[in-house]
């Protein structure tokens, strides 16, 4: 594979996305360029339409950009046929969505060991055990998803994503399914994963508090990056995204 040592987990180089054409052409992305250092935490937010889940899908190989390019571990998506991109997704890339999307007949062992299964391997002996460990559900290992509460189903979720080793967890507002305090916690754990093991998570959120949990925010505003907060607090960032729906709403009139 086009494969150079980067200390970057994922970079964007003016990547553009353009849905349509003609006169109804939506610029969803417009030139966006954004490097995801490995063992970092990344919030992504923006005014509604700004482009953030384009973002993440072209970030992670679900959907390819017009212009520009993406690299995971250094790896060019573009230069992938569909089968090793399809590949790539599933060996280096992990997912964590709003909903949980477990298979209700399976225990939460047998659903983070899915991925894995299905690629015809089996996980290292011991490895779905120890995920359940790192996301504090050691005890609930052979338990349904209907006997787990939504914040359990979703670090279930995020055991599955880590299960073969991704250089990158996307998460899409991981917590908008669930109450504030058990998103928190779901938060916490996003934070543990990067501070304690090295991984690298990128999250869209509309919650400045969920941001806050990040190193790091990226504000889109009509599909490109206007402003970065390093250190995020709630406050600080409640503030810079009012600023932007300000402005939209100000063109819109
Ligand atoms: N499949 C599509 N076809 C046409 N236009 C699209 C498509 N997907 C997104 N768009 C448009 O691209 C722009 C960016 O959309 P996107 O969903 O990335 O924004 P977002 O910031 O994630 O929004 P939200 O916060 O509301 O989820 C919007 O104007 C949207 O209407």
């Amino acid at each position: 594979m086009n494969q150079t040592h980067s200390p970057d987990a994922v970079r964007l180089i003016d990547v553009r996305r353009v849905y349509g054409s003609g006169p109804n052409a939506v610029a969803a992305l417009r030139g966006v360029s954004a490097n995801f250092p490995a063992r970092s935490f990344t919030a992504i937010m923006g005014p509604s339409g700004s482009g953030k889940s384009t973002l993440l899908q072209c970030a992670s190989g679900l959907d390819r950009p017009d212009g520009g390019r993406v690299l995971v571990g250094g790896v060019d998506l573009g230069r992938l046929d569909e089968r090793r991109l399809t590949e790539l997704r599933r060996d280096r890339i992990g997912f964590v969505f709003q909903s949980f999307n477990l298979v209700e007949s399976l225990t939460a062992a047998q659903n983070v060991a899915l991925p894995v299964r299905l690629s015809g391997r089996r996980p290292p002996a011991g490895h779905v055990e120890e995920l359940l460990r790192v996301v504090g559900l050691a005890d609930r290992a052979r338990h349904r998803p209907a006997e787990l509460s939504g914040g359990q189903q979703q670090r279930v979720a995020i055991a599955r994503a880590l299960v073969a080793g991704p250089e990158v967890l996307f998460a899409d507002e991981p917590t908008g399914a669930l109450d504030s305090r058990t998103g928190r916690e779901v938060l916490a754990l996003l934070r543990r994963l990067v501070g304690e093991r090295g991984d690298t998570v990128v999250m869209v959120t509309h919650d400045p508090l969920a941001a806050s949990h990040a190193d790091r925010v990226l504000f889109l505003s009509d599909g490109t990056i206007v402003d970065e907060l390093r250190s995020p607090t709630p406050a600080s960032v409640a503030s810079r995204l009012a600023d932007l729906e300000d402005g939209d709403r100000r063109e819109a009139v």
